[in-house]
Parts: structure tokens; sequence; C-alpha cells
């Protein structure tokens, strides 16, 4: 049922963000979605399309504007625009260009939206998450970015076809970097409460020997639907969803989302993903779980490659 009084915004109108709408109107999380974008034609269109299937969702409210001031009272602001990946770009590579956009659309929006819960979708997600942070000048735990939620359920997907079981009984997390470095957090992986470890049913089994591999299929997932069709967008649309359930519905729910690290497990001032607990009031956490000394060591190596991009665009300290 659609909560009537919910406003959801979201910047950027492109292939994710038209998805997150239309996901959010299926799942029916807001009576109201407001669309954001500099493209005039396409942001209208976009609403358009939305609004004529209306009858087939739930009762919403779909505005697509290209002024920010139409994000007044959002409840969450998830953030969209900014420019993707080209088939061979990491996610790294669109850092500067996207830190410039991030600042001023959310200078825009936080304007007329200071009350939101900011959820940072763009790439680099992680690096863009540490410098809304610092734009934006709210409580880290209002502002924090869709991380592993999406390489989460992409590794639930391989397990799943691997061990023929559904994707809802395998409880594994990626963890780290939401790109190149990060890590699947092997020590805590269980298929239906067993350990994967010992997990041996019906001859299927996953052997340590695996691992690496299976963290390369998932870590190489976007290059590979990129390559094909020049955008992902279902999967992200989903998972952000489902994020906004998590916060519209209050459901203090565990999420590999990223957010700032002020000391767990060895790291501190850089953001990236680890279990933590997300609701009407943000993002609480991360949780620190005992991880074995492979996965520690792997989080901190991924911790290392984000600390060093934020070097290189020089964003200031948020944690002294
Ligand atoms: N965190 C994640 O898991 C994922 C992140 N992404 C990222 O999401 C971002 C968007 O991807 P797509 O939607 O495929 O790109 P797109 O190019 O289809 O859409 C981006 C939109 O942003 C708009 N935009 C650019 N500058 C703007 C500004 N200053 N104000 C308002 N709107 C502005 C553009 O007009 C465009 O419509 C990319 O950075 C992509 O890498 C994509 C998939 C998954
Ligand atoms: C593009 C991107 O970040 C993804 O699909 O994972």
């Amino acid at each position: 049922m659609a909560d009537r009084t919910a406003k959801i915004a979201v910047c950027g109108a492109g292939s994710v963000g038209s998805t997150v709408a239309y996901a959010a109107l299926l799942r029916g999380l807001a009576g109201e979605i407001v669309l954001f974008d500099i493209v005039t034609s396409l942001v209208r269109a976009q609403a358009d399309d939305l609004n004529d299937g209306a009858a087939f969702a739930h009762p919403t409210t779909i505005i697509g504007t290209d002024d920010p001031a139409a994000c007044a009272g959002a409840d969450v602001v998830v953030m969209t625009a900014g420019a993707r990946q080209k088939p061979g770009q990491t996610r790294l590579d669109l850092a500067e260009e996207n830190v410039a956009i991030t600042r001023s659309v959310l200078a825009a929006v936080r304007e007329v939206a200071p009350d939101a819960i900011y959820l940072v979708i763009t790439n680099p997600c992680d690096v863009l998450t540490y410098a809304a942070i610092g734009f934006l000048e709210l409580p880290p735990g209002r502002v924090f970015g869709s991380g592993t939620v999406l390489d989460t359920a992409r590794l639930r997907y391989v397990l799943s076809q691997r061990l023929h079981v559904s994707t809802r009984s395998v409880h594994a997390l990626v963890a780290g970097e939401h790109g190149d470095s990060e890590i699947v957090l092997w020590s805590s992986a269980n298929i239906g409460g067993v350990p994967l470890r010992a997990y041996d049913v019906e001859g299927r089994s996953i052997d340590v020997s695996e691992y690496d591999e299976i963290r390369e299929t998932v870590a190489n997932s976007a290059y590979k639907v990129i390559e094909g069709k020049g955008a992902t967008n279902y999967a992200i649309g989903l998972a952000t969803a489902d994020i906004m359930s998590a916060v519209l519905r209050d459901e203090h729910r565990f999420l590999p989302v990223s957010t700032l690290f002020t000391g767990q497990y060895g790291i501190s001032d850089v953001c990236l993903s680890a279990p933590c607990v997300v609701s009407r009031a943000g993002v609480a956490g991360p949780a620190e779980l005992p991880l074995d000394e492979t996965d520690l060591t792997g989080l901190q190596a991924s911790a290392q490659t984000l600390r060093q991009q934020i070097d290189v665009l020089g964003l200031p300290s948020l944690v002294v």
C-alpha cells in the first residue's frame, strides 16, 4: 500500500533515475515522486511515461521537472545525476566530473529539503557519499550510499545458481568499495544457516578454490552489462527501492550500504560498505562483524583504495 504522505525526490532522470522511480512506483513507496533533471524534455517525458502507467500501479503522483525547488519537503532524496561509465572506464574514472555535479545538485536540493535522508547512487558511489556528507553538512547518518547492496544481490544470485537454492536462502555479503576492490565476506557466508564452507547438499558445494573466481564474476558484472547495453539500470532500480523501503517503512534492516567509518575495523575517514542498520532515521553503524584475517585485510585494502581517491580529489577530512 502506498504511503500517501511520503515524498521521494530523484535527482537525475536517466537510465538509473527513471528506473528507481519505476521500482518505487511498483512498490508503492510514496504518494509523490519528483524526478529532477537539467534536461527538461527528457525529465518531462520520463514522468509522462510513468504517469501513463498509473492505472496499473499504486496511486502516486509523478512530477518531472528541471526546477530543484520541486524537491521541497522530500523525505528521501536519491542522487543519480551525473556521468556514467563508458565501456572500459572504471567507476573511479568518473570521480572528478561527478563530484562537481553532486556539489551543485545537492546545494540546490538541500535548500528545500533540509530534513531528508540523502541516498547517493551516482558513481563512484563511496567517494561521492563522502563528498556529499561534506557538502550537505548534515549528520553522517542522514547521508549514505547504496554501496554494495547491488553487489551483494549479484553475489546471492551467482551462489543461488551454483547451489540450486533460492536467492533468499543465500546469506552472504559483499563489503568495501562498490567497485573493483570490493570483497566477499566469505567467513560469514551461509546457506540457510549452514556455513558455506561446510555446505554440501545434493552434491552441490562451493570449494574455497572457487572464491576468487566468484568474486571476480560479481565485481565484473556491471562491466559485462555496460558492454552489452551501455548502462545498468534494473538491478540498481530494485536495490534502491529496497533501501528506500527500509527508510520510509522504518524497517531497522541490516544492509551493506556505504557509510562513514570512524575507526570500525581499524578504518577511519572514508566511506565504504559493511552491514549497517537502515531506518527512518537513516543509517547507523557500521556494525563490527567478527571477520577472519583474510576478510579484514581485504576490507582495509579496499578502504585504502578509496582513501587514495579522496586524497587525489582533495576533499576535506570528515573525521578529526
Ligand atoms: N551505485 C550503483 O550501484 C550504480 C550507480 N550508477 C551510476 O548512476 C549514475 C547515473 O547513471 P545513468 O542513469 O545510467 O546515467 P544517464 O546518463 O542515463 O543519466 C544521468 C542523468 O543525470 C542528469 N544530470 C547530469 N548533470 C545534472 C545536473 N547538474 N542536474 C540534474 N541532472 C543532471 C543527466 O541529464 C542525465 O539525464 C552514473 O554515475 C552511474 O555510474 C549506475 C548503476 C549502479
Ligand atoms: C554501474 C554500476 O555501478 C553497477 O551496475 O554496479
